[in-house]
């Protein structure tokens, strides 16, 4: 009989439940943690990927509602393939003809690459394993997989089963693989075990029933072995999970012999960080699925554990730049919907509705845009883990604005979508309308709907027109001259200053008899791939740059602030007044 720690300390709860109905006393805490003080893998980084395996096609299928057909298992094997997993489990050829079919398809029809390697999966019994091996006949190379569950639980409660007679289920399974393999010498065969529920079974009989099964495949004389620790149903924090994986590593025999291999899942949500942790406690090889599908809560999810990778400058050795073809296929595949906040992938997780985060997005990215060559494009941006174009998404996702939105938001779409580059206090000035409108439509704004905000505040001056000007630099000092409407009304205006800004303000300000002081003055060209704005002038040349000039005037006590654009600067600086002017009289 196996001597195996016991792991049953059952706790009387002390205290009473705060809520009748919720009665917390009825669980008790995770019972199968391997003493470890000494464990090792907090110190440890993850440098390299591991080597991923795909279980798609089996435990993510096996949990569908309605399981693939082999046409949707084929395009889901093509496109593994395309992003580059080596090992991809197929099935359980025993368990349906769709199954043992797909498998036949793939062999007969020549769809595996050379490099890449089926796995397939089986339970420990006899007329299973013979079906299993007749449905890889002819394969170049294969992993056959066979389990049994050595979890306490199911020893006591589904097979009634003590542990010799659950390690004896192993032992004769490994040997059934050993016996059908050695019919099929043309092929190579892997052989992988799993102790299901691993993690919810004493340590140290997981090593037991481990080393049993490789006493069967001697993994030490050149039997190629693969070990998967299940974490079945996760049932325990992701520090626990590793150090049940560093305590295997360091007792099972022949370490160095076997790989080993871990599937996690998601029960408590952190399937990834276990596998993660499990990493650094020792393991090879990674079990998951793409968009974590699979039994429950999920299989651990490969793309979010590689692009974790991928954003500490680690390669994932997959290829997951066309993410939106990737998503749509493994969604269309398994009927399931992608969740809008789902790591890496969801609609919402580049963007920012708040106020703060576009603002720091916003900083962050005109400051490495300014210092391409010290940041050395290493991407370093406030709220944005990832460089979103780097998966395929555009930088229209990153800003999106509503009521929780500020003035760094708004700058960026218009400076993003229609080369508007605000100045500061332009910022604050038209924060205010969108601020207004978002809380009165009370819902997410549109561009457009920005874009339009922006125009009729600033750009339409109907009423506010310069009908003809003249302007004359005498030796510093400037002269205008011209004639406007004002308000509707066609005015003669005649002034001086050091510019043509200020002789025209002085000129409305003599006519009118109001107190105009300007307060800020803005410009920038408009870069030409903005085909933003109405043709200014009969004139205007369609190949030069448009000018958008920011002004803001102090009228009596009060500030008004207006934009002009124009393909001359001197024109849409006056422009820019009369829009200020516009919103004062
Ligand atoms: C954790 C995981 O995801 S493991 C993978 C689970 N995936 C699947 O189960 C999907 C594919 N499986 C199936 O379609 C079916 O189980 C089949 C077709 C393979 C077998 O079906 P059935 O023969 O009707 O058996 P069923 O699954 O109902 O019962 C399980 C029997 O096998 C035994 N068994 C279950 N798993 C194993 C195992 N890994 N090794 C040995 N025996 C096992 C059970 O104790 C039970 O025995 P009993 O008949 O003496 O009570
Ligand atoms: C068979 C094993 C690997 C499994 O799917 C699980 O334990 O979740």
């Amino acid at each position: 009989m196996s001597q195996v720690t016991s792991h049953s300390p059952v706790v009387e709860p002390k205290v009473k439940p705060k809520f009748e109905a919720f009665d917390f006393r009825k669980y008790q805490p995770f019972a199968f943690a391997p003493n470890l003080p000494d464990r090792t893998w907090p110190n440890k980084t993850i440098e390299k990927a591991p080597t991923w395996a795909s279980v798609d096609l089996r435990d993510g299928n096996q949990a569908l509602i309605d399981p693939m057909t082999i046409e949707q298992k084929m395009q889901f094997f093509k496109l593994l393939v395309e992003v580059g997993f080596k090992e991809i489990e197929i099935g359980f050829p025993s368990a349906a003809q769709v199954e043992f079919d797909f498998a036949r398809k793939l062999i007969e029809e020549n769809h595996i690459p050379d490099d890449v390697t089926i796995q397939v999966l089986v339970q420990a019994r006899e007329h299973l394993i013979e079906r299993t091996f007749e449905a890889l006949q002819g394969v170049r190379r294969a992993v056959v997989h066979v389990y049994n569950s050595t979890s306490k639980v199911q020893r006591d409660k589904v097979y009634a089963k003590d542990l010799e007679e659950i390690k004896e289920i192993a032992i004769k399974g490994a040997k059934m693989l050993q016996d059908h393999a050695a019919k099929h010498p043309d092929t190579e065969w892997v052989f992988q075990y799993s102790p299901e529920s691993f993690s919810q079974t004493e340590p140290d009989y997981a090593v037991q029933v481990v080393n049993a099964v490789n006493e069967v495949w001697k993994p030490e004389e050149g039997q190629q072995v693969i070990i998967n620790l299940p974490a079945t149903v996760e049932s325990s924090m992701p520090n626990v999970y590793a150090d049940q994986v560093e305590y295997f590593c360091r007792h099972v025999k022949n370490r160095e012999h076997i790989i080993v291999s871990l599937h996690t899942h998601n029960d408590r949500g952190s399937a990834v960080a276990a596998a993660e942790l499990g990493v650094l406690a020792g393991a090879d090889r990674i079990e998951g699925t793409l968009l974590g599908n699979g039994e429950r809560t999920g299989n651990m999810d490969i793309m979010i554990m590689a692009m974790n990778l991928y954003s500490q400058g680690v390669d994932p050795e997959l290829d997951l730049s066309d993410m939106s073809r990737i998503v749509q296929i493994v969604s269309e595949c398994n009927n399931l919907p992608v969740h809008p906040r789902h790591p890496y992938v969801g609609e919402l997780v580049f963007t920012a509705f708040s106020g703060s985060h576009q603002d720091a997005i916003k900083k962050s990215l005109d400051y490495n845009e300014k210092n391409s060559e010290a940041t050395q494009n290493i991407w370093d941006v406030a709220y944005l883990p990832i460089d979103p174009a780097h998966i395929g998404r555009s930088y229209q996702d990153v800003v999106r604005i509503n009521s929780q939105s500020g003035k760094g938001g708004v700058a960026y779409i218009l400076q993003r979508n229609y080369g508007f580059n605000l100045p500061r206090w332009m910022q604050i000035d038209f924060s205010r309308v969108v601020q207004q409108k978002a809380e009165d439509v009370a819902r997410e704004l549109k561009n457009e709907e920005i874009l339009e905000a922006f125009e009729s505040t600033y750009l339409q001056n109907s009423g506010y027109e310069l009908l003809d000007h003249n302007i004359n630099n005498k030796g510093g000092e400037v002269e205008f001259n011209g004639q406007m409407t004002l308000n509707g009304e066609t005015i003669d205006i005649s002034g001086h200053g050091n510019g043509p800004l200020s002789s025209f303000i002085d000129g409305v300000a003599r006519h009118t008899g109001k107190q105009l002081h300007i307060i800020n003055y803005s410009e920038h060209a408009i870069s030409p791939e903005f085909t933003y704005g109405e043709e200014d002038e009969a004139q205007s040349d369609k190949t030069n740059a448009k000018a958008a000039a920011y002004i803001q005037l102090n009228v009596d006590g009060e500030i008004y602030s207006g934009i002009g654009t124009h393909t001359s600067t001197v024109s849409a600086m006056l422009k820019g007044a009369l829009s200020a002017l516009s919103q004062a009289f």
